[in-house]
């Protein structure tokens, strides 16, 4: 199966073709980077205009992912906003927003959309990975994978070998439900 995934991000693109090809079933992924204006709202609204747009600009079925960084003091932002917060403020900037708070507890959350195309409602899968926002430790090119050390873990997500992040994280358990799904929709009918 071959499947057309909308990002501009080349490490999520990288580990969702890592994970994916993991498995039994290898999912073929072509991607394409669109210019897609992301609304305001919850995580799920916002994953679901993303993928609706793209759907509609690639005139064809398509998935999309947006992730989202959740502190839990804050009540869940900067969540989908995450993206602005760390190109204005970094990763210090991240744990000063924090230094009121005894509570440095964090989610990260995934969420997929697959459109079968224009028109169709997009469906979600949601993956969410529990942690903590801590100084950044370990190489700082993907994002804010320096600043989050999962539950049950002593090292951040960029400190993790790709294996061992792609085992566990926020991604692999999103990506875990839409491969189930996208298996549903390559049996042939009964
Ligand atoms: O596993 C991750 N570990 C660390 N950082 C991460 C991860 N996954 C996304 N990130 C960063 C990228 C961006 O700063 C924000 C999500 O924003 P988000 O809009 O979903 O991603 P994006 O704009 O880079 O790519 P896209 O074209 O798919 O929307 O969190
Ligand atoms: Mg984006």
């Amino acid at each position: 199966m071959t499947l057309i995934f909308v990002t501009g991000n080349k490490n999520k693109l990288q580990e969702v073709k890592d994970i994916l090809n993991s498995g039994s079933q290898p999912v073929e992924i072509h991607s394409q980077s669109l210019d897609i204006p992301e609304v305001q709202g919850s995580t799920q609204e916002v994953a679901i205009a993303k993928c609706k747009a793209a759907a509609e600009i690639l005139g064809g079925p398509c998935i999309t992912e947006d992730t989202a960084l959740c502190f839990e003091c804050m009540n869940g932002l900067p969540g989908p906003y995450i993206k602005y917060f760390l190109t204005a403020l970094g990763h210090e900037g991240l744990n000063n927003m924090l230094v009121g708070f005894p509570n440095k507890n964090a989610w990260a959350l995934c969420t997929f959309a697959y459109s079968a195309g224009p028109g169709s409602e997009p469906i979600l899968f949601e993956g969410r990975n529990d942690g903590q926002i801590v100084p950044a430790r370990g190489p700082g090119h993907f994002g804010w994978d320096a600043v989050f050390q999962p539950n049950g873990h002593d090292l951040t997500y960029a400190e993790m070998p790709k294996e061992l992040k792609n085992g566990l994280s926020h991604r692999s358990r999103a990506l875990e439900k839409l491969r189930v799904h996208l298996q549903t929709l390559s049996q042939p009918m009964a």
